[in-house]
C-alpha cells in the first residue's frame, strides 16, 4: 500500500507531479521532493491512496516533510491554484513567489516555529461551576486539564467561582496535549464551559483618536458588514484613511479571537511612517512586515508569523497578498490605483484584484483606499458593487489652492535653460522668508533626459536600447536607465567634433543646480534614484525633512507619495505636460493621481482659523496647457468630474474597465524570431479566437522596442466577457508551449504597461 501525493514543486514551468509515500501527508504540508538529480521544495496538495500498482511503484518517493509547520490550509492552496491558472503561469512559478527562499530550501528540521502566545482558554463562569463539582468523578488526565485550567476542586466548593481566578491554558500548550485531552477540551468549549480569548493587546497602549463624523460613518459601515464587502474609500489626501483602517483592524481584532488582517501598501520603505503608526497602536510584536527590501532571514520569519497566526497584522507591499493567514478576518488596500501593485515579471498578478478574490473567498470585508481611485474601482462603486465611503474634509490642515503658471506667458521661461517662471519664484521667496518648506518634482533623474550637438544633430542614444542615454553631471557620464549602459560624456561631438554639446530637457539634478544659484541661501535636497542608492539614505534624508532641516526638497515621484509632511506648504510641478499626450491610454489617469498625491503633501499640519503666519498651502502647475480638462479638474479638486469623463472616453474607445485585455509578450535578441514568433502566435490564435468573441490585435512592437539588445513585440486581445478570454487563453497558452519556440515570452492578463 502506498499513498500517491499530488505536489506543487519549486521549479518554474512545472504545474504538480506526483510522488508516493508510506503514510499519507495532510494537504498543505511543506515537503521535499527529487526532481531531476536536484532535491526540491513543494507543496502537497493533494493525496489519495493507491494499491501497488506499478505506476505506484515507480513513482519516486517524498524525500521528507516538514511536520513541525502547520500545513498550507486549502484556502490558501485555492488561491495558489487559481494565481496560476488566472494568470497562466505554471503552479510552481506562483510557489516560487509565494513562499520565502529559505523556507523553500531549508531542511525540515532548521524550523522551529511558534504559535500565538497571547491565545488561551480559559473557563467560563458556567464552566467552574460545572467542571468544579464533578472533577471528583473524572480521570487523572481531565483533573490535570481542569488543573491547568485553574478549575478548583470540590475542596472548595463553598466558595463562589470566579473565572478571574482560573488560569488560563495557551493554545499552543493546548495543541500538545494528549489527543484524549483534546477532545475533551473541544467538548467543553462546545459546552461553553471554557472559552478561547485573545490576550493580545489588540488595542494597545496608544489611545485612539475619536472618529471625524464621516470617518465614524465609514468605520461603522465597515464593523456592520456581513459576508464578502467590498469598500471603496474615497477620502481626499489628509483625510485620515489610515485612521479608519486603523480602528477597523482594531475592531476585527477585537471580536474574534486570533483574528488577522492583511494591510497592502505600495511602499513601505519609502513610508516608514504608516508602519509606525501600526508598531504603536497594535505593538510591534503582533506585527509582521512582508516585502522586497528584507533580507532573506527576515522575510521567513515575518512569514512565519503570519502563518502561525502570531502576527495578527501584516503589512506588506503587493506580494504579501500571497502570504499564508490562516485568520483573515479584513483585508485593507491603501492607495489602491497605485499600479506597483501590479507584478511586471514572473507570475504578473495584481495584488489589488487578488486582494479582493481573497475576500471573497473568504466572506470579508475589503477595503480599498485612495484619493484618486482606480476608474477600475470608481465604476464598481458607480454601479454599486462595492460600497462607496467618502471623506472630504482633511483631518487636521486644509486642501491646498491649485494654481496653474501658464508657461507660455512667462517671459523668463523664455530664456534657454530657464525652469522656475516668476510665479514659482515667488511662490519659493514667500516660503523662504517664512521659513517654511517646499517641494518641487518632476519624473526625471539625472541632469538632461539627453546630451545633443546643436550642429549636426547627434543625440546621446544607447547603443543597445531604443532610448536616450540620459546625461548625469555629477559624474559625467551618459547613462542608460533601462539597459544600465553607462559612458563617459565625450569631449567632442561624436558626429561632428563640436565642441559644444548641450544638454536638453531637464531632470532632477539640473533643477537642484538651478535651485542652488536662484536660491543661494536655501538649504536644498534631492531624492531620487540615484541620490538614494545606498541603503538607509533615502530614510535619512526624508528624516531632515521632518526635522526642518531642509528649505526645498526636489525629487522624482518618491516623494509624493503618502508622507506626512508637516512643514510643507508649496508643492509645485516643473511641466508635468508631457503626460497629457502620451499613447498610453492610462496616461492621464496616472497623472491626474500624481498631482492630486503630490498636491496632499502641502498644508497637512496648516489650519485655516489658527490665526498662524504660515502661508496658505498651494500646488502650482507650470504648465505649456492650463486650459486642458485635466487641469481644470485639478484645480476643482474634482476627482469624481475627472472620473466621469475619463471614464466615457474609455467606453467610447472599448478600453476597460469596460472590456477585459492581455497581451502576449515575446522577446528575443533576433528580431526576425520574434516576428516569425508572433505571427505563428496569431494563426494560432484565430481559430481559438473567433467561436469566443475574442478580438485579435496584430502584433505591434512594445512602446520600448529594444532593451538591452532585445528586441520585443507584443498582441493584444481583448473581450468583453473575463470568461471567454480566460478559456481563450488557457488552449492558445498550451498550443503556444507546444510551439517550443527559442523566443522568450509570456501572457500577462490584466495588463497595464503597454
Ligand atoms: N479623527 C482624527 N482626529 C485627529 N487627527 C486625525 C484624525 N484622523 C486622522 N488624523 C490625523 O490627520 C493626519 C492625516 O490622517 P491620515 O494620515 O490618516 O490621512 P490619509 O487620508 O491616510 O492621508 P493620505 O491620503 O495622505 O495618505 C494624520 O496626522 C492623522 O494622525
Ligand atoms: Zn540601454
Amino acid at each position: 500500500m502506498c499513498f500517491v501525493h499530488q505536489v506543487a514543486v519549486d521549479a518554474p514551468g512545472l504545474q504538480l507531479l506526483d510522488y508516493s509515500a508510506e503514510t499519507p501527508l495532510a494537504p498543505g504540508t511543506l515537503v521535499r521532493v527529487p526532481l531531476g538529480r536536484q532535491t526540491v521544495s513543494g507543496v502537497v496538495m493533494a493525496c489519495t491512496a493507491m494499491d501497488d500498482s506499478p505506476r505506484a511503484i515507480a513513482l519516486r518517493p517524498i524525500e521528507a516533510a516538514f511536520d513541525t509547520l502547520p500545513p498550507l490550509d486549502a484556502a490558501w492552496r485555492e488561491l495558489l491554484q487559481f494565481v496560476a491558472r488566472y494568470y497562466q503561469r505554471a503552479v510552481g512559478e506562483v510557489i516560487g513567489a509565494a513562499l520565502p527562499a529559505q523556507l523553500r530550501n531549508r531542511k525540515p528540521a532548521d524550523l522551529a516555529t511558534t504559535t500565538p502566545q497571547d491565545l488561551v482558554y480559559r473557563c467560563t463562569e458556567a464552566g467552574l461551576e460545572e467542571l468544579g463539582a464533578s472533577l471528583a468523578r473524572r480521570s487523572v488526565a481531565l483533573w490535570r486539564l481542569a488543573r491547568a485550567l485553574g478549575v478548583p476542586g470540590p475542596e472548595a466548593a463553598d466558595a463562589p467561582p470566579d473565572p478571574a481566578d482560573s488560569a488560563p491554558l495557551a493554545l499552543s500548550e493546548a495543541r500538545s496535549l494528549h489527543p484524549q485531552a483534546r477532545q475533551v477540551l473541544a467538548e467543553w468549549a462546545q459546552a461553553g464551559w471554557v472559552e478561547l480569548v485573545d490576550t493580545a493587546p489588540s488595542a494597545a497602549s496608544m489611545p485612539a483618536p475619536d472618529l471625524h463624523p464621516e470617518q465614524a460613518q465609514a468605520l461603522q459601515a465597515i464593523a456592520a458588514s456581513d459576508g464578502f464587502a467590498p469598500f471603496l474609500l474615497f477620502g481626499v489626501t489628509g483625510s485620515g484613511k489610515t485612521e479608519v483602517y486603523l480602528q477597523a483592524a482594531s475592531q476585527v481584532l477585537q471580536r474574534k479571537p486570533g483574528a488577522q488582517v492583511l494591510v497592502l501598501t505600495p511602499e513601505i520603505n519609502l513610508t516608514p511612517q504608516l508602519v509606525r503608526r501600526f508598531e504603536q497602536r497594535f505593538g510591534a510584536a503582533h506585527l509582521a512586515v512582508l516585502h522586497s527590501g528584507l533580507s532573506e532571514g527576515q522575510r521567513l520569519r515575518h512569514w512565519l508569523a503570519a502563518h502561525t497566526g502570531r502576527a495578527r497584522i501584516v503589512l506588506g507591499t503587493r506580494l504579501a497578498v500571497l502570504a499564508s493567514m490562516p485568520s483573515l478576518r479584513l483585508i485593507v488596500v491603501d492607495e489602491e490605483h497605485d499600479t506597483s501593485y501590479k507584478q511586471q515579471e514572473g507570475a504578473r498578478y495584481s495584488a489589488r484584484d487578488l486582494a479582493l478574490w481573497r475576500g471573497r473567498q473568504l466572506g470579508i470585508a475589503v477595503v480599498l483606499g485612495s484619493a484618486t481611485p482606480s476608474l477600475e474601482s470608481w465604476r464598481a462603486a458607480q454601479t454599486g458593487r462595492y460600497t462607496l465611503l467618502t471623506l472630504t474634509q482633511r483631518a487636521s490642515g486644509v486642501l491646498p489652492r491649485v494654481r496653474l503658471a501658464d508657461t507660455r506667458r512667462d517671459p523668463t521661461l523664455r530664456a534657454s535653460g530657464a525652469l522656475i517662471g516668476q510665479t514659482l519664484d515667488a511662490a519659493l521667496r514667500q516660503r523662504l522668508e517664512r521659513g517654511e518648506q517646499s517641494l518641487l518634482f518632476l519624473n526625471r533623474r539625472g541632469y538632461a533626459p539627453v546630451l545633443s550637438c546643436p550642429d549636426c544633430g547627434w543625440m546621446s542614444d544607447c547603443p543597445h536600447c531604443d532610448a536616450h542615454l540620459v546625461f548625469h553631471r555629477t559624474d559625467r557620464t551618459l547613462r542608460c536607465h533601462h539597459c544600465g549602459f553607462q559612458a563617459a560624456v565625450p569631449r567632442a561631438c561624436p558626429g561632428c567634433g563640436s565642441l559644444d554639446l548641450q544638454p536638453v530637457g531637464k531632470g532632477t539634478q539640473r533643477v537642484e543646480e538651478a535651485l542652488a544659484e536662484k536660491y543661494p541661501q536655501a538649504r536644498i535636497a534631492r531624492i531620487d534614484a540615484d541620490s538614494t542608492r545606498r541603503k538607509g539614505a533615502a530614510a535619512s534624508r526624508f528624516d531632515s525633512v521632518h526635522a526642518g532641516e531642509v528649505d526645498i526638497l526636489v525629487g522624482t515621484q518618491m516623494v509624493t507619495k503618502g508622507h506626512d509632511f508637516q512643514r510643507v506648504t508649496l508643492v509645485a510641478a516643473l511641466n508635468p505636460d508631457a503626460g497629457l499626450f502620451t499613447h498610453d491610454p492610462r496616461g492621464p489617469e496616472r497623472l491626474f493621481a500624481q498631482l492630486m498625491q503630490a498636491a496632499g503633501r502641502a498644508g497637512r499640519a496648516v489650519s485655516d482659523q489658527d490665526g498662524s503666519e504660515a502661508s496658505a498651502p498651494e500646488m502650482l502647475v507650470q504648465t505649456g496647457h492650463p486650459e486642458h480638462p485635466l487641469y481644470r479638474a485639478l484645480v476643482a479638486h474634482d476627482y469624481p468630474g475627472f472620473a466621469q469623463a475619463e471614464l466615457i472616453e474609455r467606453e467610447r474607445g472599448g478600453m476597460p474597465p469596460f472590456t477585459f485585455q492581455a497581451l502576449l509578450r515575446a522577446e528575443h535578441r533576433s528580431f526576425d524570431a520574434v516576428v516569425e514568433f508572433l505571427a505563428a502566435a496569431q494563426q494560432l490564435a484565430v481559430p481559438l479566437a473567433q467561436p469566443l468573441g475574442v478580438t485579435l490585435y496584430p502584433p505591434i512592437p512594445a512602446a520600448l522596442a529594444r532593451v538591452a539588445d532585445v528586441h520585443r513585440m507584443q498582441m493584444l486581445l481583448e473581450s468583453q466577457h473575463r470568461g471567454a478570454l480566460q478559456r481563450m487563453l488557457t488552449s492558445w497558452r498550451g498550443a503556444l508551449a507546444a510551439q517550443r519556440s527559442r523566443v522568450r515570452w509570456a501572457v500577462d492578463v490584466d495588463p497595464l504597461d503597454f
